[in-house]
């Protein structure tokens, strides 16, 4: 069964129109890229996705809940289960080691586990680097912070926002290739939202926001 489902989906703020007919479908293990002009909704969709913001039409099914069928409580108690986040400006919070950023989805559920945070410190090569705090790290390694906490509870759907949106090309691609190892390695699946055709080459497939929906969208490989 797929982890995440959409159909029909339609988005408006009054009567301006950001998006419609918007349906979607993401197996587990899969990184799929989504491309899309500024301003065609890629960002309110995702927000849709995460139970953030409500769409004006349509269903969304995430991990076998109706999204759209919860209430606001039920709507975060399923992102604290099911998903993960990474964003362009990182977020991750300063006052916290490297390590307690990393195990906070967990302690967030009371599934508190070292052994598991310092595996996923680990696989993204900071495993090291659990008792520094965030300032004394560089823009790549505080985004591989973000991948391992996005990932540590095994969510269902990861929901990557330009993760490499703030970092050099170099570390763009070390970043990319992490998270697509994770994302194969845990089975969670990964919506990434990209302006690059070359980060959205590094996804396992690639869809375009258009006005008339979501359509496949074949990118060059690049290296
Ligand atoms: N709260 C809001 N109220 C009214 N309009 C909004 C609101 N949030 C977003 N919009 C509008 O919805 C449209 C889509 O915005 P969104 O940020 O989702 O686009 P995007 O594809 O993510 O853009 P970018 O690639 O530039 O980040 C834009 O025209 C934006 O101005």
């Amino acid at each position: 069964m797929p982890v995440l489902e959409a159909f029909g989906l339609a988005k408006s703020y009054g009567a301006t129109p950001v998006f419609a007919s918007i349906d979607l479908c993401l197996q587990a293990g899969e990184m799929v890229a989504l491309l899309g002009e500024s301003g065609s909704g890629k960002s309110t969709l995702l927000n849709c996705l995460a139970g953030l913001d409500e769409p004006s039409a349509g269903r969304i099914r995430l991990a076998s809940a109706v999204l759209t069928d919860l209430n606001e409580s039920e709507r975060a108690l399923l992102r604290r289960q099911h998903l993960g986040f990474v964003f362009q400006a990182f977020h991750v919070l300063p006052h916290l080691s490297v390590a307690a950023n990393v195990g906070l989805p967990l302690l967030l559920l009371k599934r508190q586990n070292p052994r598991r945070v310092q595996a996923m410190l680990d696989a993204v090569g900071l495993g090291d680097l659990g008792a520094r705090m965030p300032r004394q790290l560089s823009g790549g390694q505080l985004q591989r912070v973000a991948i391992a906490r996005a990932l540590v509870h095994r969510p269902a759907l990861v929901l990557a926002d330009e993760p490499t949106g703030n970092l050099d090309a170099r570390n763009a691609a070390t970043v990319l290739d992490l998270l697509l190892e994770q994302v194969h390695a845990e089975g969670s699946a990964c919506l990434l939202v990209t302006h690059s055709e070359r980060a959205a080459a590094r996804a396992d497939r690639c869809l375009l926001m258009t006005e008339q929906g979501i359509v496949e969208h074949n990118v060059q490989a690049h290296t």
